[in-house]
């Protein structure tokens, strides 16, 4: 499945003046430049990867700019952390699976990000999500993308499920848990989950979230936000269904209706606690140069078709 053209082109529309914008402004002469930090977030199987994939192709073939990416998914824990993590944890259901914040690696993370800032050798890390049973794992590190100590990267597209998300007071996560014990979960699609969860638990992971924007996630360090939206978050449980469904015509190892639910519902308390502020605006003026930073938002339907497109002003 591919990007429509006019979908990406709409999109790069917005975001190529901001891109030209901030290497007129790094220094020709040197080979050590920032490179543009193009941030990509979007709900579970909502279209990153795809979408990714379709951002790079243009932004090299179409307007030669040197583009690498990377997915918040490749930074994960290592599969004996990811096991010791949930060992450790036994009544945290958030950090049972790999996903939520916590479950990634934050020295990987700052490596990564650190050499683009050095000009160093530039490693990109790969995890095997198919590796222990599905339960995921690191590629070998001689098998990773090499980007040469000096190589002028222009762009890198950053892309992740929750890449824009941003941390809460702890009141206000209290306060929304006890909101969320009022409410009735709906049994086929929950869009209400936040009271399945232990409010420590809640907490744990929105203190993780604060560690990953502070490093490498937050508004300080990203350039420009797709974000990959809808307005009806059922959606989410629909395309996972449509791709469970597809793969199973093709493979017969796909999961159930009922495993589908399980899984996205794991996702559902962070889009609850998350997704408005991240949908009022990411870049707030506390971010020095707030105004050459831009933000849109893709509207999707349920087959996934570009809908809308918000540029945040
Ligand atoms: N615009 C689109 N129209 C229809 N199907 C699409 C579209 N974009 C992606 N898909 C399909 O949706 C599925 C999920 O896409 P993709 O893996 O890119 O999403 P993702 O957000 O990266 O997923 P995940 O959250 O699981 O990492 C794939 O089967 C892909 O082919």
């Amino acid at each position: 499945m591919s990007i429509p053209q006019e979908a990406v082109h709409s999109v790069l529309n917005h975001v190529l003046p901001h891109i030209e914008r901030h290497l007129q402004c790094q220094s020709p002469t040197s080979t050590i430049r920032r490179p543009f930090i193009l941030g990509l977030t979007g709900l579970q199987g909502s279209g990153k990867s795809t979408w990714t994939d379709a951002l790079v192709k243009e932004l090299r073939q179409s307007h030669g700019f040197n583009t690498i990416h990377l997915s918040l998914d490749d930074l994960y824990l290592d599969h004996d952390d990811l096991v010791q993590l949930r060992a450790d944890n036994p009544s945290n259901k958030l950090v049972q699976t790999r996903g939520q914040p916590g479950t990634h690696d934050i020295a990987l993370a700052r490596s990564f990000f650190e050499s683009l800032r050095a000009g160093s050798e530039i490693l990109i890390p790969s995890f095997d999500k198919s590796k222990f049973n599905g339960e995921g794992g690191r590629k070998p590190k001689d098998t990773w993308y090499r980007v040469p100590a000096g190589t002028a990267i222009d762009v890198v597209v950053f892309e992740g499920w929750c890449v824009g998300f941003q941390p809460l007071e702890e009141t206000a996560i209290r306060q929304r848990w006890e909101e969320g014990l009022q409410k009735q979960t709906a049994l086929e699609y929950p869009t209400e989950t936040l009271k399945d969860h232990a409010v420590e638990h809640l907490l744990d992971a929105n203190t993780q979230l604060r560690g990953y924007c502070d490093l490498f996630m937050g508004p300080k360090h990203l350039d420009f936000l797709v974000h990959l939206d809808t307005d009806d978050l059922v959606n989410v449980y629909r395309w996972r269904m449509q791709q469970e469904h597809a793969l199973r015509a093709r493979t017969k190892e796909s999961m159930t209706d009922e495993q589908v639910v399980q899984f996205v519902k794991g996702y559902m308390p962070a889009y609850e606690l998350y997704l408005g502020q991240l949908r009022r605006a990411f870049f707030g003026l506390s971010v020095s140069n707030a105004r050459n930073k831009g933000q849109l938002r893709v509207v999707l339907d349920q087959d996934r078709t570009v809908v809308d497109i918000d540029l945040y002003k």
